[in-house]
């Protein structure tokens, strides 16, 4: 049976590197894949994974549709043995149930990788039509960590090291950005909600976290 599979993590967790596994796997024993992305920081068309792998893929637009896109290519006699989506959370439902369609009407397995949550902590559209109708949602087993130590599970955006809670929902970037640039940081639930990165716990900031840890919780 063909299956729609979200691999969703925290930005940084290795879901980029896990597609061009994937890729490199399958292609390596002769299967032909489609690779789809949006908005990756290598620039259009590209797959990119912080380990310094690159591959080209199709650029999704916004009135890209997926399943014809298929349709196309295969009655063109091209082969499409399977497709990876990389960014998924960048697209829109409607191409989400198209992904699904290729799967249930063309058999076609579709591996989808993205983040679930913004920098608010709301889920993706993409994402959230993702978890709706995959198969499998399997979360990345590679922890990212929160500068606490604990596992990253939450996206934080930053200026200036400080953690922002207003913007557009889709700004693309990266962690471990210059101090004064818009980038990203990951964190663990308790310091998403107290906005404490690693910045400002640095600058001492927030007296919560530098207290014993036998001191009364402070939310
Ligand atoms: N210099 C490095 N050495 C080893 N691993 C690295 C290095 N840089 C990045 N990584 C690994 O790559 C992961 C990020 O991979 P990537 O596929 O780009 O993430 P994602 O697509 O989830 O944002 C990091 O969590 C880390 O495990
Ligand atoms: C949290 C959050 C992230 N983004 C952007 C930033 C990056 O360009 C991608 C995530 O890429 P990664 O390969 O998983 O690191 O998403 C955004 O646009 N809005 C957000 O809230």
């Amino acid at each position: 049976m063909s299956e729609l599979v979200f691999f969703c993590g925290t930005m940084d967790c290795g879901k980029s590197t896990l597609a061009l596994q994937i890729e490199h796997n399958r292609s390596a024993r002769g299967l032909q894949g489609m690779i789809f992305t949006r908005n990756d920081r290598a620039g259009e068309g590209k797959l990119s994974s912080r380990l310094g792998l690159v591959t080209d893929a199709v650029e999704v637009a916004a009135d890209f549709d997926v399943y014809a896109h298929l349709i196309s290519v295969l009655s063109q006699g091209s082969r499409a043995d399977y497709v990876i989506a990389d960014e998924a959370q960048f697209l829109s439902p409607e191409q989400i149930d198209q992904l699904a369609r290729v799967v249930d009407d063309l058999r076609i397995d579709v591996y989808a990788f993205g983040i679930t949550t913004d920098f608010r902590s709301k889920l993706f559209p993409g994402s959230q039509r993702l978890v709706e109708l995959a198969d499998r949602v399997e979360v990345l087993q590679v922890e990212a960590l929160c500068w606490c130590g604990a596992r990253a599970t939450h996206n934080a955006r930053t200026i200036g090291g400080r953690m922002v809670v207003e913007g557009a929902q889709v700004v693309v970037g990266d962690v471990n950005q210059a101090a004064d640039e818009v980038g990203y940081e990951v964190l663990c639930r308790r310091h998403h909600r107290r906005r404490a990165t690693a910045a400002t716990a640095r600058a001492g900031a927030l007296s919560p976290d530098v207290l014993p840890v036998d001191s009364p919780a402070v939310n």
